[in-house]
């Protein structure tokens, strides 16, 4: 498959390159040249096909013909070592578990199928690679996870300075070898310029191949349209109108959502639901794009201010306002919400759900309010453990910590304090 860049004036780029360039030459987003329907069969038949033949199926034609189908096959075997259960709550509300994992959040499927991809590519030691990452929470610790010991590639996390939970800053500081963190004092939004910055700057980028471990990278972001393949072969035997509410933050998950609908699933709506960072809920209502500054919240992953993934929501729908606001609506909740919803889920469901769920699931219900006859997921993308002060705090009870998680948290943290870019390019260079 090729790959075109979103600004439109970089050369065409093969799967292979655009896994190891990460972001194109222009600064644009990679987006696939086609997108071939799977066939009405391949959903009539879903019940009868394991998870990974689910997945092979989907991502066959945007890997090709770099990568074989026995490896491809291999690839997703591996990375799809866990389960994906959908727990319904009433009759139209349930919820997708995206953190059965290594590290606990969704992020896992995609930095293992990338770190994968690019074992493969080196598998001869061609070049070293140098991985960069902005995170706000999730992704740093699953990169780590996924990319740990992996030969020829180096891993350089960058995360703010005190706005990740405990466990996340243990995730992604503690397991040494290949992987490094970067703490700065700064948001997410800094922390992804300067991953984007670095890319463009010629005095790194020839002296070294630096990628992009973020969905800004094809081989991170499109293995998360399986989730939304695996939701519906447990649910549309009992529903049929599916809507999902995904809460989001760089709008990754959510565009590979739409790139599932694209491959013909059957999704009748999706919901993005938002914190206060909330620019692609105020786009809906004004048409206006204005991203600003992030915002502090307890549903920490998503307080990205500049969605990178929006520009290829709106190529998805070739910039048409109307027929995106047909798929899509938006909804932002603040913290107090949040933990009512919390709460409410707690008392009513017995479900402990974390803050970014929770926001999900606020999401479900503003939809279902005004279409009562659909049925809506919302996807739980990281265990509620992942952020043990607020959710103890709300439900008032002890939780049980997950072997993923007794893990790291006793291990010593061990990070670099960046205070700017020349920091960064210091670091890479020595
Ligand atoms: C737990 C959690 N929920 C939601 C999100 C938002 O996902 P996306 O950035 O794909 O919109 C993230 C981070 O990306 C996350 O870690
Ligand atoms: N929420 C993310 C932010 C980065 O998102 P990504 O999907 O582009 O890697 C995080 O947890 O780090």
């Amino acid at each position: 498959m090729n790959y075109y860049s979103l600004n439109h004036q970089a050369p065409k780029s093969s799967f292979k390159d655009a896994v190891i360039k990460g972001l194109a030459p222009d600064k644009g987003l990679y987006f696939p040249e086609t997108i071939a329907p799977l066939p009405k069969s391949f959903f009539e038949n879903i019940d009868n096909l394991s998870y990974s033949e689910i997945a092979f199926e989907a991502i066959k034609q945007f890997v090709s013909p770099e990568i074989p189908e026995e490896t491809l096959k291999t690839i997703v075997e591996e990375t799809l070592s866990f389960e994906f259960p959908v727990i319904q709550l009433n009759e139209n509300i349930s919820v997708l578990e995206l953190f059965h994992g290594p590290t606990m959040a969704f992020k896992d499927v995609g930095a293992r199928f990338m770190a994968r991809c690019l074992g493969y590519f080196n598998k001869n030691n061609e070049k070293e690679v140098t991985v960069l990452v902005a995170t706000s929470g999730d992704t740093g610790g699953a990169v780590a996870n996924g990319f740990l010991g992996v030969k020829g590639v180096n891993v350089v996390i960058l995360y703010p300075s005190g706005k990740v939970s405990d466990i996340q800053e243990k995730q992604l500081t503690t397991l040494g070898q290949n992987i490094k963190a970067l703490e700065v004092n700064g948001t997410f939004d800094d922390c992804q310029a300067m991953v984007k910055k670095a890319f463009l700057d010629d005095s790194l980028t020839n002296k070294m191949q630096l990628t992009s471990a973020n969905s800004i990278n094809v081989a991170r972001w499109l293995p998360q349209l399986f989730y939304f393949m695996f939701a519906y072969k447990q649910l549309h035997n009992k529903h049929k109108d599916i809507v999902f509410s995904v809460p989001s933050g760089n709008f990754g998950n959510i565009c590979a959502g739409m790139m599932a609908q694209q491959l013909g699933l059957p999704i009748k709506h999706f919901v993005a639901s938002n914190n206060a960072n909330n620019v692609v809920t105020r786009y809906l209502v004004s048409k206006l794009y204005e991203p600003k500054p992030s915002i502090q919240t307890i549903s920490n992953a998503m307080d990205v201010g500049a969605p990178s993934n929006f520009i290829r929501i709106q190529e998805i729908y070739k910039n048409n306002f109307e027929n995106l606001k047909q798929n899509l609506s938006s909804f932002s909740y603040s913290d107090d919400e949040t933990r009512v919803a919390m709460k409410e889920i707690y008392n009513k469901y017995n479900y402990v759900a974390d803050p970014h769920g929770a926001v999900g699931y606020l999401g479900c219900k503003a939809y279902l309010k005004e279409n009562p006859n659909t049925h809506c997921v919302f996807l739980e993308t990281a265990h509620p453990t992942k952020f043990l002060d607020v959710v103890e705090d709300v439900i008032q009870e002890k939780q049980p910590l997950p072997e993923q998680i007794k893990e790291v948290i006793d291990k010593e943290k061990e990070s670099f304090v960046i205070t700017g870019y020349d920091d960064l390019k210091d670091f890479l260079l020595n």
